[in-house]
């Protein structure tokens, strides 16, 4: 009969706990949506991609979303107190580019609608989540963004043509085969941030 794992096992030692880019490159295994989270802070749009977005609790209906406390939107999320999250269609790569890099043109030259929240939203998206910020928790080189949701869009497809939401897997849009390797720095940025 196979042993028992045992159930009082030592923690591992911090020694055995992988780097920065071994742990990127594990969870990016993880396929993931991609979203944009964005705000108005006085009367300037910021905004950022981000993947690490989850629905918490139905009732009341949380959401959370994990912020690098070196990216500049996030500050001026906090402090604008609201926030959009935009949940991004496949074809939708040129939105990921703008707001996924300190490079990126973020909002300059886009359209965009200012919801009756205060808030911006993206046009062509699958899905708004409108929210305040709810909770902060700080965790390691992250914030934990817990949001109190404050109305939903789903949008309808044009014409009832069903749209492919983005997936983001290996630092690669899409799924592919396992001989596409790892794309460790998709955008030419540097490991400054570590998300997968
Ligand atoms: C698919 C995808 C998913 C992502 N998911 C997340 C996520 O879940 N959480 C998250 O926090 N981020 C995530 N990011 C990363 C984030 O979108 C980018 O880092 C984005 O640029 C942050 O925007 P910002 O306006 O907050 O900061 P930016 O102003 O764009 O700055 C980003 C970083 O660059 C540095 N920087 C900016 N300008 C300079 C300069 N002139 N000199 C030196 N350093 C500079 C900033 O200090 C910061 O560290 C994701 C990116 C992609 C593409």
């Amino acid at each position: 009969m196979p042993a028992e794992p045992a159930l009082t096992a030592e923690p591992a030692e911090p020694a055995d706990s992988p780097d920065p880019l071994e742990f990127r490159r594990a969870m990016a295994e993880f396929a993931t949506g991609v979203t944009v989270v964005t705000a108005v802070d006085g009367d300037e749009p910021v905004g950022f991609a981000c993947q690490s977005f989850a629905s918490v609790s139905l009732d009341p209906p949380l959401i959370l979303f994990c912020a690098d406390r070196r990216g500049r939107s996030w500050p001026r999320i906090r402090a604008a107190g609201r926030f959009c999250v935009n949940v991004l269609g496949e074809d939708q790569a040129d939105l990921c580019a703008r707001f996924g890099s300190s490079r990126g043109l973020k909002f300059e030259g886009l359209d965009w609608d200012l919801s009756p929240h205060g808030t911006p939203q993206l046009r062509d998206v699958l899905l708004n989540v409108h929210a305040t910020v709810h909770a902060v928790h700080e965790a390691g080189d992250h914030d934990v963004v817990i949001g109190r949701v404050l109305s939903v869009r789903v949008h309808e497809a044009p014409g009832g043509v069903w749209r492919r939401p983005m997936l983001f897997f290996r630092s690669r849009f899409g799924v592919h085969p396992p001989d596409v390797p790892f794309a460790p720095d998709p955008w030419g940025e540097g490991d400054r941030w570590g998300w997968g």
